[in-house]
């Protein structure tokens, strides 16, 4: 079979809606409407071309961004889109811009901590673009400690106004993207002085460069920081550099939501919790996680279509195997799209989580922000861990060809794997969320009722007196045969009870130490695993929950229950020190989870291809040869070759100057 014949085949064996599947991936049939329209629409504009980014050098990439992202918001002026269509269209142009920094941190930032009175001034202009702002926090010397940061902001009242200063090397703001070549204004964050005394750290909108002739303000020396991982890739961004020299601003361009600072330079703090000059950083973090299903959906496409095109090794008729048939190949893939789906309908529910803390941050209710803070910090660092694992895996997956730039794969590994870092460095976010368990678990025996996604740890109280020892029962009876893996309440409990097992080992060994702090150091490594079970454990309830909803079209919520099990029984296989060692099942009840892995393995591969065109991306998003829609591989492999610039001449440049004089000297040496 051709390679063209090979997808269509595939498509023709699927047993569910995949137009319905579309729409469940989309989030409702609107969400998918709208991204299939700004889909094609970028797909079809020459405009935003994307397949040379590899080959550009670095002036030429930036120049280029820039002109696409000007050429997208003419467009979008044009066409009227919505914020939402925006949204879409930006994210399909596919190309990290100093926009991402504008629309996703400087107008949130200014949302979340300005008052009625700041948000009234500076989001108009910002939301026409009048000006362009950048998030200006991580240092050269300090990012996850941003308590330790240097800048500081010392109130003058004389003049009513703040100067802002750089007083080390170190406390140069460095990495803020969009701040190095586009950004006229910053939200920076700067200890706050006034009187001679130190408030923490806040957050000041500071003008940077002239909005006439773009040249910073006297004061101010910016630039970019310089080539980062990978062609292309994250190089179309102006990460930048900047210092203050004892710049002036006036006293309410501090965002003063949080803390107010009167002309006298007294600190007057509101209701509103502390925790509040964080909230950007809650907000994009959650956004993060519903970024993760999209690049991890990506790579798993094309690595899924490619596995189904590639054939390597014969069976008898001569007809070689379609790799995808390798029960190794899918023991690695499909666990990758299992993933996607479990990380898009968690990223579903935290944005839901995120909506809810937000209306009652507006009502003055703070009793779930710890939990907000534990579960975006959580699940940003597992859902970007495994994505960036994953995209590398994809391209092994995809053997040598997996390699090429003409494969996608390469360049969405090097754009995607600074996620591991930026937003909150994951192993500093696991261990927050290591500290939100511990001080949940130590309040138990007060009596006080865990909620939310810490409940199932007031279900276990008896956990505390459980000493966590190897046991040969396990505790949940009700495993003997594989398909018992697939009972809803049965996988539950497994994930449950290893997380809350480990938790409360983790406090009890806590308890040893005579200064908590020191435990908490001493133990951060084992600290870290159990927050990776208790995410763990979210991703798989609210796969679990997402199975408890009305989902309309034919199998589609058969292909996701089987997707869901992969995920637990995978992530239960991967993991099965843990639960084994807390006693949580037995080696036995392990065997047969994986006997349940391979036979829905064998119950997703007729539908594999369906299951990743249901993520509806074009070939212009998905930027792949490999992965492309119609299967046609190998002739547009070859065609792409020969597109490198290398190939311009059949002569390479170099070749009188090194090669013919190398080639001649050992025909000279050969002769003596
Ligand atoms: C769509 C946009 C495109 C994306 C492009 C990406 C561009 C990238 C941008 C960036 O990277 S911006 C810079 C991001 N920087 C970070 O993420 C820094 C990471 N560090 C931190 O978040 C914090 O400093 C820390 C690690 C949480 C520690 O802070 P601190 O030392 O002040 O806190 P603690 O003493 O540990 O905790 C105090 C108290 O506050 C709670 N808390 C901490 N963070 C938050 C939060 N974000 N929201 C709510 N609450 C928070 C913490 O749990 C403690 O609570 P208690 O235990 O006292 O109850
Ligand atoms: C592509 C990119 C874009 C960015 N964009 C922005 C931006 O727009 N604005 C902005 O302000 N910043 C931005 N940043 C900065 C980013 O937020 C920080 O780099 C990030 O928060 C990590 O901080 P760090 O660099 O200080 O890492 P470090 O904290 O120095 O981490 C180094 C190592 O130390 C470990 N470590 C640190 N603290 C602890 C601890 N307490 N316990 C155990 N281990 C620890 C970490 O796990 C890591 O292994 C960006 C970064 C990148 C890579």
């Amino acid at each position: 079979m051709e390679g063209v014949d090979i997808l269509p085949h595939e498509r023709s064996k699927t047993q569910f809606d995949v137009d319905a599947m579309k729409i469940v991936w989309a989030g409702s049939r609107h969400a998918f409407e709208v991204s299939d329209r700004m889909a094609r629409l970028v797909a079809s504009d020459p405009a935003f071309q994307k397949d040379n980014r590899s080959r550009l050098g670095r002036k030429e990439l930036f120049k280029n961004t820039l002109r696409k992202a000007t050429y997208a918001w003419k467009r979008i002026l044009e066409l009227r889109l919505t914020e939402e269509e925006a949204g879409r269209l930006r994210f399909f142009v596919d190309e990290p811009a100093f926009t991402d920094l504008h629309w996703g941190m400087f107008v949130p930032a200014i949302k979340g901590q300005g008052t009625e009175e700041q948000q009234q001034k500076w989001l108009p202009l910002a939301y026409k673009m009048q000006i362009i702002g950048c998030y200006a926090q991580t240092e050269l010397g300090h990012g996850s400690n941003v308590q330790g940061l240097e800048t500081t902001a010392t109130f003058d009242p004389d003049k009513d106004e703040f100067v802002i200063h750089s007083p080390t090397l170190t406390s140069s703001k460095w990495w803020p993207g969009g701040l190095g070549k586009v950004s006229t204004h910053a939200v920076v964050y700067a200890r706050l002085i006034t009187n001679g005394e130190e408030h923490g750290v806040h957050g000041f909108i500071v003008q940077l460069r002239s909005l006439d002739d773009h040249m910073p303000l006297p004061g101010i020396t910016i630039g970019d920081i310089g080539m980062k991982f990978g062609n292309g890739a994250y190089n179309t961004m102006d990460n930048g550099v900047l210092t203050f020299d004892h710049v002036r601003i006036p006293r309410n361009q501090m965002l003063m939501r949080v803390l107010q600072v009167t002309s006298e330079g007294k600190c007057v703090q509101s209701n509103v919790p502390r925790q509040l000059i964080y909230g950007t950083m809650v907000f994009v973090r959650q956004t993060i996680v519903a970024d993760a299903s999209s690049a991890l959906s990506r790579a798993v496409c094309i690595a899924t279509r490619y596995s189904a095109v590639r054939r390597q090794f014969g069976s008898q008729d001569g007809v070689e195997t379609q790799v995808i048939d390798y029960k190794t190949q899918q023991n690695r893939l499909f666990p990758l799209l299992a993933s996607a789906y479990a990380f898009r309908f968690v990223g579903e529910w935290l944005k839901w989580l995120y909506t809810d803390v937000t209306q009652r941050l507006q009502a003055n209710d703070f009793s779930t922000l710890p939990e907000a803070h534990a579960c975006t910090a959580g699940l940003k660092s597992l859902t970007t861990t495994a994505t960036a694992d994953a995209i590398e895996e994809c391209r092994k997956l995809c053997g040598g060809h997996g390699y090429l730039c003409a494969s996608g794969l390469p360049e969405l590994f090097a754009v995607y794997v600074p996620a591991c870092t930026y937003e909150g460095d994951n192993v500093v976010l696991l261990l927050q969320v290591a500290r939100f368990l511990m001080k949940t678990v130590s309040q138990l025996g007060s009596g006080k009722k865990p909620i939310g996604t810490t409940a199932y740890l007031g279900r276990v109280q008896d956990l505390m007196q459980c000493r966590c020892e190897v046991q040969t029962v396990g505790i949940i009876y009700s495993i003997n045969a594989a398909e018992d893996w697939l009972k809803p309440s049965v996988m539950l409990e497994a994930f449950e009870a290893r997380s809350a097992r480990m938790c409360v080992a983790r406090a009890q060994n806590l308890g040893k130490f005579a200064n908590p702090e020191d435990g908490f150091a001493e133990l951060s490594a084992d600290l870290v695993e159990a927050a990776v079970a208790h995410c763990q454990l979210i991703v798989v309830s609210k796969f679990l929950d997402k199975l408890q909803q009305d989902i309309p079209g034919n199998g589609v919520k058969q292909q996701l229950q089987n997707l869901c099990y992969i995920y637990a029984l995978n992530l239960l296989h991967k993991h099965l020190g843990d639960f084994l060692s807390t006693g949580c099942i037995t080696p036995k009840q392990a065997s047969l989870a994986n006997d349940q892995l391979r036979s829905l393995y064998s119950q997703v591969r007729p539908n594999a291809i369906a299951l990743v065109d249901a993520f509806n991306y074009t070939d212009h998003y998905l930027g792949s040869v490999l992965g492309r829609y119609d299967g046609n591989v190998y002739p547009k492999l070859y065609e792409e070759a020969w597109k490198d610039p290398l190939n311009d001449s059949v002569l390479p440049d170099g070749y009188n100057e090194y090669i013919r004089p190398l080639l001649k000297q050992q025909l000279h040496n050969s002769r003596l």
